[in-house]
């Protein structure tokens, strides 16, 4: 035998409550809603048809009730039997089941949201040439319908709820004026709370062109609290949508949540909705209208689907083009937004040619040569000579302007990306990558016969750095001040690493990492003295095997520090010894 399913209503509440919806405040929403909808379907007949929603919170209605009044289309009886008592029905979908176009509404659960503050809810009803009907349900689940003795003169429905005990406050005039503002400011017609309308003029970046700047700053203020850097126009045809995107003044982390608020057929759906923008535009919040999009169940975010996705990619592409078009009208001010946003501008540009070029042309970089744009050096410099670490444009920025080689930093986030995508945009474009080590290939060797004279102190120069793994070299570079640099590959660096590591594990990993470690003599470090230097000259003259030890070390640990090269514990020690010595040589021996 065929049975019917049985629903307690209360589980289903309950379900609602804590699993669908955020806050029992949403039953002003759909109660909203539901007017709204019946507004609509009556305006499809008649289009003159008087649109208004009056609540009444319960220090009108003074019997602790609430009552929400629409000119809706109102129900005949066999509706409320249909509709009202049956739960997961709807007015709103089509034949096949389809949520129909025109309505907020679809899932047929939204009044039982009332059952979050109510334990009971009625619904006096008329329909065009109908007799009023009364709908009562309870928490508990019983209802009953009935048209005898109901009186109502205009078509519309009024739902009263009769507050649970508990939830008193959530029907209470402020918080019930609060949230119908909240929910339904921009609705096109008046929506009043005991006499008061919270709906206004409509979208605010609908109004007219006369202070439309201010008037948008200033919600973008009260909504987002803060002041737009720029406001950008946003309109996808597709999606029925319109807003506008305010620009972050202040930099924020590509991380942050960023919560767009977004309105669903002129009805607050969601405050802080994710997914509205893609990722790399975390530094605008827009509020948008939208016809087409559609909500979630909960009502509280959009649904993500291929409509979302393109929206979400044409309201990319109005972003971008704001920014071309920012360069192309005010560079003082692309350039103000950048230094504010630089971080998502290059994100971008790792996959768009169009923000590489605008990067490229706008965003000045640190160069040897000063700060200047990709574009700028290439102008001045053609090749793009550039390293890919900050600790290594520390090390040899100011050497290679001696030597005349322009260096560009490529070593903050993103950067060396940038530079490295470059050439598939600009043909014209070349780059290298410098590395430290190989700086030492732009010094001159010594002259033959000096390279001969100087080779008994390059060997007691090389036993004093042998155990530190770097070999000693003598070149010839400016600028003549600086007496030594310390110059590793990536390599070199690697395999110094290793060693450090090596010397804090045990045998198993030790024996591991030996494996890695075997690198060729050319990886090794060098310290490169540069014998244009006079004290470098002198230094080299030192009969004194071990005054070369001391001064030979000194060149290395200096060399390290103007470098920013992390010191060991070896060379700490070793720069220790060095000072030690050679102050103990300088103030001499006691008598
Ligand atoms: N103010 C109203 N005027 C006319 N009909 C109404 C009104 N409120 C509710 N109804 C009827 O009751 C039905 C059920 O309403 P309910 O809010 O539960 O679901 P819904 O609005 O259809 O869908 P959703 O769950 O997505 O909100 C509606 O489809 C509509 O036919």
């Amino acid at each position: 035998m065929d049975r019917t399913f049985q629903v307690d209503l209360r589980g289903v509440v309950d379900l609602l409550s804590h699993h669908l919806y955020a806050s029992p405040r949403v039953y002003i929403r759909e109660l909203l809603q539901n007017a709204v909808d019946a507004i609509t379907a009556r305006r499809a007949h008649d289009q003159g048809a008087r649109a208004a929603i009056r609540i009444e919170p319960p220090d009108v209605t003074g019997d602790g009730s609430l009552r929400v009044h629409d000119t809706g289309i109102g129900l005949t009886e066999e509706q409320v039997h249909q509709f009202l008592a049956t739960i997961g029905r709807s007015s709103k979908r089509d034949d096949f089941g389809f949520a129909r176009h025109d309505f907020l509404g679809q899932f047929g659960i939204g009044l039982l949201s009332c059952f979050l503050v109510a334990d009971e809810i009625r619904v006096l009803t008329r329909a065009e040439g109908a007799p009023a009907v009364l709908w009562r349900g309870f928490a508990d689940g019983r209802y009953s319908v009935t048209t005898e003795g109901q009186q109502r003169d205009d078509v519309g429905t009024t739902v009263t709820l009769v507050p649970r005990r508990d939830a008193g406050e959530w029907l209470r005039r402020d918080t019930v004026t609060e949230l119908a503002g909240l929910y339904g400011s921009l609705l096109p017609f008046r929506v009043e709370v005991a006499g008061r309308a919270v709906s206004g003029d409509g979208p605010p970046w609908q109004g007219g062109a006369e202070g439309r700047r201010e008037r948008l700053a200033e919600y973008c203020r009260e909504v987002f609290g803060f002041v737009p850097f720029d406001i950008i126009d946003l309109a996808v045809p597709e999606a029925g949508l319109t807003g506008v995107a305010f620009v972050l003044p202040t930099p924020t982390s590509p991380a942050a949540r960023a919560g767009h608020r977004v309105y669903l057929k002129r009805m607050l759906l969601a405050e802080g909705a994710e997914g509205v923008l893609p990722p790399w535009a975390f530094f605008a919040r827009c509020v948008i209208d939208t016809s087409e999009l559609r909500p979630t169940a909960s009502r509280e975010a959009l649904y993500e689907d291929s409509l979302l996705e393109s929206t979400r990619e044409a309201l990319g592409d109005q972003l971008r083009g704001w920014l071309v078009r920012l360069a192309g009208r005010s560079p003082q001010r692309l350039a103000e937004f950048l230094e504010v946003h630089h971080l998502g501008v290059k994100a971008l540009a790792l996959h768009d040619d169009e923000m590489l070029r605008l990067v490229e042309r706008w965003w000045p970089m640190e160069t040897n040569a000063g700060r200047m744009t990709l574009a700028e050096f290439r102008a001045q410099h053609g090749l793009v000579r550039y390293t890919a670490q900050v600790d290594e444009f520390r090390q040899i920025g100011a050497v290679a302007a001696a030597q005349g080689i322009p260096l560009v930093n490529a070593g903050y986030i993103y950067d060396t990306e940038i530079v490295e995508r470059l050439p598939q945009v600009e043909s014209g474009a070349i780059i290298e990558r410098i590395e430290p080590g190989d700086l030492s290939t732009a010094f001159e060797g010594l002259d033959p016969g000096v390279e001969l004279a100087k080779r008994p102190f390059l060997q007691m120069a090389q036993r004093a750095l042998d155990r530190l793994g770097c070999e000693v070299v003598l070149r010839v570079f400016d600028p003549a001040g600086l007496p030594a640099m310390y110059l590793t590959s990536r390599s070199a660096s690697f395999a110094a690493e290793l060693r450090a590591t090596r010397e804090r594990v045990d045998d198993v990993w030790a024996d591991v990492l030996d494996a890695l470690a075997r690198t060729d003599e050319q990886d090794r470090p060098q310290l490169v003295l540069n014998y244009r230097n006079p004290l470098v000259r002198r230094v080299t003259e030192i009969p004194d095997p071990q005054l070369v030890r001391l001064a030979v070390e000194g060149l290395y640990g200096q060399a390290l520090l103007l470098g920013h090269h992390p010191l060991r514990p070896a060379d700490a020690a070793l720069l220790n010894g060095s000072f030690l010595g050679l102050l103990n040589k300088a103030v001499g021996h006691e008598e």
